[in-house]
């Protein structure tokens, strides 16, 4: 048997780190070679499975990434943007594989993050569940299927600790309509409505937000027409679905050359 993908989760006592670190420690193939948070956090020197709720592993939370990278393969982020380009800064000096789940990014982050990520195996993507992965790859079919009658409307709803809006899920489906129709995102974004605004015009995209108590991440793409609507909702039960992405996509990042990636790769679609 090959020997197991060793991973430092960062962020490792956020809501999305504690998962990592549990199915990290559940999958034969990978093993938790290191676990980050913020400086003055009060979990830095406990074991990080305890803090995740499985039970000790043997690994301690620190705050400096680069102590751990030496002794791993691949790191998993999701904290937040100017964190994850510090530590991508750091992967790429290490040259170590990096995947990406935080979001949030303002476009310049996004530009920095593509310049960067290019020089290391980097997977980064919004939304690592299959589901929404899937559905990126059909909505723009069904709004090309529909045609000019059918407004476009995307809505997520998420928990009340949610930092970014709209989420950057509902960006990447905003940007598959967009791309499906042939407009400019930019142009046609409509992401606040309030006060007498008028009849809507045919060619925008609606991004509507939702943050409500411990919602942890829905989305609906809505296609309105005359007499009729569609709606396609995804909804995620727990995180477990972002999770097992992202470590499917650290077991995948490592043995691909370097270079910018995102889940439509890692599952194949
Ligand atoms: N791509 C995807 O599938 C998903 C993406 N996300 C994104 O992941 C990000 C994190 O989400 P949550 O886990 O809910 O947030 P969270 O706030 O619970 O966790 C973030 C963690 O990062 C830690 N952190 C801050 N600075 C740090 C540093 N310098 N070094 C190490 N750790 C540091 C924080 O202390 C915190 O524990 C958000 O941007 C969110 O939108 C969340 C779920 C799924
Ligand atoms: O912050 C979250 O929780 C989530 N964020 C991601 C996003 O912004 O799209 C994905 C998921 O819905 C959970």
């Amino acid at each position: 048997m090959a020997s197991p993908t060793k991973v430092i989760i960062t962020g490792a006592a956020g809501r999305m780190g504690k998962r990592l670190v549990s199915l990290v420690q559940e999958s034969p193939n990978l093993q938790l070679a290191g676990a980050t948070e913020a400086k003055g956090h009060p979990g830095l020197g406990r074991d990080a499975g305890d803090i995740a709720g499985c039970g000790p592993l043997g690994v301690s939370l620190v705050s400096d990434l680069a102590t751990v990278l030496q002794q791993a393969d691949v790191v998993v982020d999701f904290t937040s943007p100017t964190v994850t380009l510090g530590h991508l800064t750091l992967a790429v000096q290490h040259k170590r594989a990096m995947v990406i789940g935080t979001t949030g990014f303002s476009p310049d982050e996004m530009k920095q993050l593509r310049r960067h990520a290019e020089s290391i195996p980097c997977v980064q993507a919004p939304n690592m569940s299959v589901g929404i992965n899937v559905l990126l790859e059909i909505i723009g079919k069904v709004a090309q299927a529909l045609g000019d009658d059918y407004d476009l409307e995307i809505i997520d709803a998420h928990h009340n600790k949610k930092k970014d809006a709209p989420s950057g899920t509902a960006l990447k489906l905003a940007e598959a309509l967009a791309a499906a129709k042939n407009w400019d995102l930019e142009e046609t974004g409509v992401y606040a409505r309030h006060g007498i605004i008028g009849e809507r015009s045919s060619k925008e995209i609606g991004i509507q937000t939702v943050r409500a108590g411990d919602i942890v991440g829905d989305h609906t793409v809505l296609y309105g027409g005359p007499g009729e609507r569609i709606e396609i909702t995804h909804r995620a039960h727990n995180r477990d679905p972002f999770a097992r992405g992202a470590l499917r996509a650290a077991e995948w990042v490592v043995k691909q050359p370097p270079g910018l990636y995102g889940m439509a790769d890692v599952l194949g679609l």
